[in-house]
């Protein structure tokens, strides 16, 4: 079975796009295309990356509007099947509410607090923390208004999942494997602490799409998950 990964394939060109999803969907569940590919390409790049791969493909869009914007912004890009369409939990419940009514086929995700926040940098914003409290709030308001999907770091997955309970999908990325540079995220973990966690996927990028072999990084990084799924935690 793959790996329930997504990996995080932000290239300024489509080509390479391309080509790293066909590196690396043997070995994961989903692809996911972000704001560097799709504001330059719209809605070719999900054809293209959906190609003859079998992946899902998570379009991480973290729109941010006003609800009647943001609905129709996801209504639209329902239409192209995405698995996963991610907004800002911080939008609010009407905007949430507002995409989950207009994309009932499509898996809502409202992003809690961004991974390359620190401490320091939610003060800096106003957004009143700690980062685990901010994103517990945020993920109450996100499921309260139909969200059944929630992206947070690896650091506030096990006490979202006691907030949320088992049926809401939790979606990480600040995922590091050891040794791998943390670059711009703050809050981190390693792929195996993230899914001991309780995370549902892991989204991954530069870790694996800037390993001089994208294909064999995803596919180690799958073995590593496989192994610790399958070792009895203590
Ligand atoms: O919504 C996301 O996917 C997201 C939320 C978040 O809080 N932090 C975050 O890094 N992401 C995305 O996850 C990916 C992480 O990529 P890497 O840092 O290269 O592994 C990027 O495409 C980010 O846009």
């Amino acid at each position: 079975m793959a790996a329930p990964i997504a990996v995080a394939i932000d290239a300024p060109e489509i080509e390479t796009a391309a080509r790293w999803a066909s590196a690396v969907a043997p070995h994961v569940s989903t692809v996911k295309v972000g704001l560097e590919l799709y504001l330059r390409y719209g809605p070719e790049v999900i054809t293209t990356v959906r190609g003859a791969n079998k992946v899902d493909v998570f379009l991480d869009l973290k729109l941010h509007d006003i609800p009647a914007t943001v609905g129709g912004a996801a209504r639209n890009m329902a239409r192209f099947k995405p698995s996963i369409l991610t907004v800002h939990a911080a939008g609010g419940r009407d905007m949430v509410k507002a995409a989950v009514e207009a994309a009932p086929q499509t898996q809502i995700a409202a992003v809690t607090v961004l991974t390359s926040l620190d401490e320091k940098a939610l003060d800096e914003i106003g957004l009143r923390g700690p980062a685990s409290e901010a994103a517990r709030r945020l993920a109450v308001l996100a499921v309260e208004s139909g969200a059944r999907a929630l992206v947070c770091s690896p650091w506030e997955v096990a006490s979202l999942r006691a907030e949320v309970g088992p049926d809401i999908t939790l979606i990480t990325p600040g995922v590091r494997p050891s040794g791998a540079e943390r670059g711009d995220q703050a809050r981190v973990a390693t792929p195996e602490e993230a899914i001991e966690a309780g995370a549902d996927l892991l989204v991954i990028g530069r870790p694996i799409t800037r390993a001089a072999d994208p294909g064999a990084a995803a596919a180690s990084i799958a073995a590593a998950l496989r192994r610790a799924q399958s070792t009895p935690s203590a």
